[in-house]
């Protein structure tokens, strides 16, 4: 399954509306609708008050200050100020509920998106840049969030205003109202053409963005390799393209931004000029007055100030939809390895089992092609073959870290798709090659997903540390189980990160142990060690062995010999040792 984010724009495949992606958007306020409804209330008063204020200062002016009335003027006046003062009050209500709504908004939508990579298969992690899954986690949320807290309501107030200011105009004065109003149609005409334009440039410029961080983030984790190798002025290059790039989508995203502002504000003054010109005209003809003509102004004011400031909310708008594009792809994606339903209890003699198995990594040939074997309970299996023959692949798929691309594989006698994910984790057990460590100590490490030990005290612990020898390895660390390590693992040995990993998987007493290379750090004697705690885990345990070093598979039960993708049984030791000869002098 293709799970590459930054496919579908490369492809310029699907196109989503702006209707659409609004659409998709709007399902996750629902949590948020009681504030939503309290500020956009909050907004609606604003607006009233904003749109009452030039019909009642035009009523002033006509009929108690051209009549002299100046008891009507004050009074007039201090209901004007009134207004004015809820206005503020209404506003700053408005904007302090929105900003709690933006906030909470890029609570759940980080928390959404990070729930949903922890769904996601192994695949779409091979698939993806970890600096772009950030952007898309700290910069596009943060893109909405500014939306919601600084520009929703401006927006909707803005709409407001403008079709109530526009309703005034016509009911005031229709021609002289359509007149004025008659630059806005082209302003949406040229809205409507240009929008989709400037939100690609966004969605460039963001996707830019995200590779910016991608690239940062890979120099960043592998800076020891650049240092060795002085391949300093190789990566200062590449970041500098990237950073080019950036910058000049950026350059174009602000340009398209702010193509709206000087369109608006030129067809605006058109409308004022029409005004004054029609206007005074009427005047002198008689079929208007003055304290009219000063309300039309406001309201013409009131019209296009807020067409005005639509321009760069209409800029912020086209950001956010961009932002949300890129997160929604994250959260509509689906789990391609899915628990398959009815499983039947089987009896089975096997643990595990391949039938007639191939397997391709996406956008690659096949790798396995149509291997078979069994693996019986309480047995030790070695697995070696040639460098890239397969043997990390089938490990993968024991584990189902991938399902085949063909064939079947049983765990138990039934097919290990239809294991729930928490049963299977405990039934195999997987050592990579290179074990992950999360910051913390040793024994957060090695209790990590472990729900039977983790309440465990380290005086407790440490009896089933005696009990399962592992006691022995804690020695290998300064400080036991409270040594700390932190999640670049640079404070402690390849070898030492290897031991955290054994242990971490024998206190969990799989029915299935894969060892893929995992003592490769460790020195002969510790490795020794481990062979004694492996002898004492239940006699029921199976274990792969992935090796190179041979030593390390003397015990095995039955060896298999991976190679070209084929998995055969080599019989002895001796058999495999030719095999593997015979396997190098052809390559
Ligand atoms: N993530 C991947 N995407 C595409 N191809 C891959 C991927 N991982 C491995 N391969 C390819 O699959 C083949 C088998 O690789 P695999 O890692 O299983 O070999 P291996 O026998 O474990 O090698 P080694 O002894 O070096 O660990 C190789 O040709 C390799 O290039």
């Amino acid at each position: 399954m293709n799970y590459n984010l930054n496919f579908e724009t490369e492809n310029k495949a699907k196109k989503r509306s702006t209707f659409a992606s609004l659409k998709s958007l709007v399902v996750h306020l629902v949590e948020e609708k009681k504030m939503l409804w309290t500020a956009f209330s909050a907004m609606l008063i604003t607006a009233l008050l904003t749109l009452a204020g030039p019909i009642i200062i035009g009523h002033t002016i006509d009929t108690y200050i051209r009549a002299k009335q100046f008891d009507g003027v004050l009074l007039f006046s201090g209901i004007l100020l009134i207004m004015y003062i809820v206005a503020v009050g209404a506003g700053y209500l408005q904007t302090k509920l929105m900003g709690t709504v933006g906030q909470h908004i890029l609570f759940a939508l980080r928390n959404a998106v990070f729930n949903k990579l922890q769904e996601l298969p192994y695949d779409f992690f091979n698939q993806n840049k970890a600096g772009d899954l950030i952007s898309r986690i700290n910069n596009d949320t943060e893109n909405i969030n500014q939306f919601f807290s600084q520009s929703l309501m401006q927006f909707m107030r803005s709409i407001l205003i403008m079709i109530g200011a526009g309703i005034f105009l016509l009911s005031i004065h229709l021609p002289l109202g359509a007149a004025t109003l008659s630059p806005a149609i082209i302003i949406w005409i040229f809205t409507h053409f240009v929008s989709p334009w400037v939100k690609k440039r966004n969605a460039e410029s963001l996707k830019s963005t995200g590779n910016l961080s991608s690239e940062v983030q890979e120099s960043l984790s592998n800076f020891k390799v650049i240092v060795a190798f002085d391949r300093r002025d190789y990566f200062r290059k590449r970041f500098a393209e990237v950073n080019r790039y950036n910058y000049s989508t950026s350059v174009k995203a602000g340009v398209a931004n702010n193509l709206f502002m000087p369109v608006y504000t030129f067809l605006s003054n058109m409308g004022q000029l029409i005004v004054l010109a029609f206007g005074i005209y009427l005047i002198t003809q008689g079929s208007f007055t003055i304290g009219l003509l000063i309300s039309f102004i406001a309201y013409v004011t009131s019209f296009y100030n807020p067409l005005r400031q639509l321009a760069s909310l209409w800029a912020n708008f086209q950001l956010a939809l961009a932002a949300w594009d890129r997160i929604r792809k994250i959260l509509t994606l689906e789990n391609n390895m899915p628990v398959v339903a009815d499983r039947e209890s089987v009896t089975s003699s096997s643990l595990l089992a391949f039938k007639d198995v191939s397997f391709s990594y996406p956008n690659g040939t096949e790798v396995l092609h149509r291997i078979s074997f069994e693996l019986e309970r309480g047995k030790t299996y070695a697995f070696v073959g040639p460098t890239g023959g397969g043997k990390t692949t089938t490990a993968s798929l024991i584990a189902r870290i991938y399902d085949p691309s063909k064939g079947t594989i049983l765990l138990n006698g039934c097919d290990i798709q239809s294991y729930p994910h928490e049963e299977r984790v405990k039934k195999i057990g997987f050592i990579l090659q290179e074990p992950f460590l999360f910051s913390g100590t040793v024994r957060d490490n090695i209790l990590y997903g472990n729900e039977a030990y983790r309440e465990y005290s380290n005086k407790k612990l440490a009896q089933v540390f005696r009990d399962t020898g592992l006691e022995k390895l804690l020695e290998r660390f300064d400080r036991g189980l409270d040594t700390k390590v932190d999640d670049t693992g640079d404070g402690i040995s390849l070898g030492q990160k290897q031991l955290i990993a054994f242990m971490r998987i024998v206190l969990r007493q799989p029915d299935l142990l894969i060892l893929d290379e995992a003592t490769a750090n460790i020195d002969t004697i510790t490795e020794k060690l481990l062979d004694k705690i492996l002898q004492k885990l239940p006699a029921s345990t199976t274990k792969v062995i992935i090796a190179h070093r041979l030593n390390t598979i003397a015990n095995a039960d039955e060896i298999f010999f991976v190679n070209s993708g084929k998995v055969t049984r080599a019989g002895s030791l001796e058999d495999a040792v030719n095999m593997l000869m015979r396997g190098k002098m052809a390559s």
